[in-house]
């Protein structure tokens, strides 16, 4: 759109279209740029994403009417960085003058490479895909001000935990906690080509990311969104223990239809897996290679052959994720806080990336 690498971005109505310049192009958003399309009338300046975020808080303000910014696109387009710039631009103009380094904005913002480390991966299409879907949704007071903010997450990717193929990875947050050194090894941990989940494809680096970088990334916005240490410990431990479970594997058992632990290394994995959920190793066990199931008469434990218990494992890890994921996003929003006198707000939605099936179904 547009014949120069400027001007990437053009309306249709009140719609912002915008092509991924796949490049980085500072001078666009800057500081300068944000100060220059604050106020301005939509469609006086050439097409921009903050003159569509500036036109929303105006409307906002002007007739203190909630507005929602909608953004779509196929799958590495350029959905989660334009969700990024409008919640920069809205920070920007909403935010508060305080020096205050851990206000509402910041966190927001700051929130979302903590989110990016657990619900982003590297796909075929984009290195830093979101598995999931958000809804941002910024609470303002009557003069403007930010005064709140709720982020809502929904469809995570669960099958990717468990199943990747080349050149895909798993999520990054199991990259960066390989690559995290002492932490690393404090959970047995080590290179990722050592476990299942992660070893499944060969792609372990990103082109100009270092791992060990992003681990203390995440750790720092931790620090800002407000998440204790002791709960960031449980996290990491959680995510080693996922893959020491992904390890643990089964041989036919000595009855019909029954299995085993295979071997001593499947046992160490599963003694691992145990000792970070901090459960007792024999009930995880049983959870894997017997289903109970309960009867009238009393409940009857039955064994699983090795695919039914490889498939109890999988599900188990892929539960726990999901639901490190979702206590992740509760735990950003209680510490960002919501502002539950605010009457009008402005919601983004960065919606899942589709991907093109020649049969879309
Ligand atoms: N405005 C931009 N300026 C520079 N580079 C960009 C811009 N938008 C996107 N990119 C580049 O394109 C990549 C893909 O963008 P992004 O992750 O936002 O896509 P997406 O539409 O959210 O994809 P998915 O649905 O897979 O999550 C980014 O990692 C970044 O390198």
């Amino acid at each position: 759109m547009g014949d120069s690498s400027d001007q990437e971005m053009t309306y249709t109505g009140s719609i912002l279209i915008a092509v991924n310049p796949f490049t980085k192009l500072p001078h666009l958003y800057n500081v300068h740029m944000m100060e220059m399309y604050k106020g301005v009338q939509f469609g006086d300046l050439s097409p921009h994403v903050f003159a569509v975020a500036d036109a929303a808080y105006r409307a906002m303000v002007d007739e203190g009417k909630s507005q929602s910014i909608l953004v779509s696109g196929e799958s590495g387009a350029g959905k989660t960085e334009t969700t990024k710039l409008i919640m920069q631009y809205l920070t920007y103009v909403g935010g508060r003058a305080a020096g205050d380094d851990r206000t509402v904005e910041q966190q927001v913002l700051e929130s979302n490479p903590l989110l990016e480390a657990f619900g982003n991966a590297k796909t075929v299409r984009n290195d830093n895909s979101s598995r999931f879907g958000k809804f941002v949704e910024i609470q303002f007071d009557a003069s403007g001000r930010i005064s709140g903010a709720a982020i809502r997450t929904y469809l995570l990717e669960r099958s990717r935990v468990v199943q990747i193929t080349n050149p895909e990875r798993n999520y990054h947050c199991f990259y960066q906690l390989c690559a995290s050194g002492r932490d690393a090894e404090k959970y047995k941990l080590g290179n990722p080509s050592h476990f299942h989940y992660l070893n499944q494809s060969k792609t372990y680096e990103l082109d100009g990311v270092s791992n060990a970088e992003e681990y203390l990334k995440t750790r720092r916005a931790m620090d800002i969104v407000g998440i204790s240490h002791d709960d960031q410990e449980a996290i990491f431990r959680t995510l080693a223990a996922i893959l020491h479970l992904g390890n643990v594997e089964f041989s036919p058992g000595k009855e019909h239809d029954s299995s085993a632990i295979k071997d001593q290394k499947s046992n160490f994995h599963l003694q691992m897996a145990a000792t970070l959920f901090m459960c007792d190793v024999n009930l995880l066990l049983s959870t894997l290679y017997t289903r109970t199931i309960h009867t009238r008469e009393g409940s009857i434990v039955k064994a699983l052959d090795c695919s039914a218990a490889v498939a109890n494992r999988d599900t188990l890890a892929k539960t726990v994720y999901a639901m490190l994921f979702d206590w992740l996003v509760q735990k950003i929003n209680s510490s960002v806080g919501q502002d539950s006198s605010s009457k009008v707000q402005i919601g983004v939605l960065d919606i899942y990336g589709f991907e093109c099936f020649k049969n879309n179904r």
